[in-house]
């Protein structure tokens, strides 16, 4: 049990199912990262009032596995908001199935795009 705490807003919440799992039985990080993607996309859509694409995701760390029946909870910050740009801060956290408690499992910087109708990049409106 650690005394550290997610930064951020819980975003998502999800379980790590066993068609999930790599091989040698932990979840994939492709798996953990796509749940991270959707959880910048959530935040930074509803910040843009409209569709927004990944252009880059920096700095990811992943510092310990998920395992099956893990519930993992992601964290969103935003913070900077650009022209078009959205960066954020996320954090991916795991509750371990058997011992009920949270480790951070994973980190990135997510940017996130703001696009128009014709799928070109637009100016976030202000807030
Ligand atoms: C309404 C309520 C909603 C409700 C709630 C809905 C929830 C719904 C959730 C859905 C959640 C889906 C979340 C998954 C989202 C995908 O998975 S999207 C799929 C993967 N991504 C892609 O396919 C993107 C492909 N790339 C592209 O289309 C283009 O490269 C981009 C990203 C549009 C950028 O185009 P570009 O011509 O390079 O544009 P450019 O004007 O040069 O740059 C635009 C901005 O991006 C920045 N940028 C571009 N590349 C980079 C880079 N490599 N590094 C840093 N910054 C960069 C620029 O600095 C610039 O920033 P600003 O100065 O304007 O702030």
């Amino acid at each position: 049990m650690t005394d550290a705490k997610p930064n951020g807003a819980l975003t998502l919440r999800t379980v790590a199912m066993p068609a999930d799992a790599n091989p040698a039985g932990d979840i994939f990080g492709g798996w953990v990262m796509a749940q991270m993607d959707l959880a910048s996309g959530i935040t930074a859509s509803e910040r843009a009032k409209g569709r927004v694409v990944t252009a880059a995701v920096k700095e990811m760390a992943f510092a310990l596995p998920v395992k099956i029946g893990d519930t993992l909870s992601v964290f969103t910050t935003i913070e900077r908001v650009g022209r078009t740009s959205i960066t954020l801060s996320v954090e991916a956290w795991a509750t371990r199935a058997r011992y009920n408690n949270m480790e951070k499992v994973t980190a990135a910087t997510f940017i996130m795009v703001a696009l128009d109708e014709s799928g070109q990049p637009t100016p976030v409106p202000a807030e």
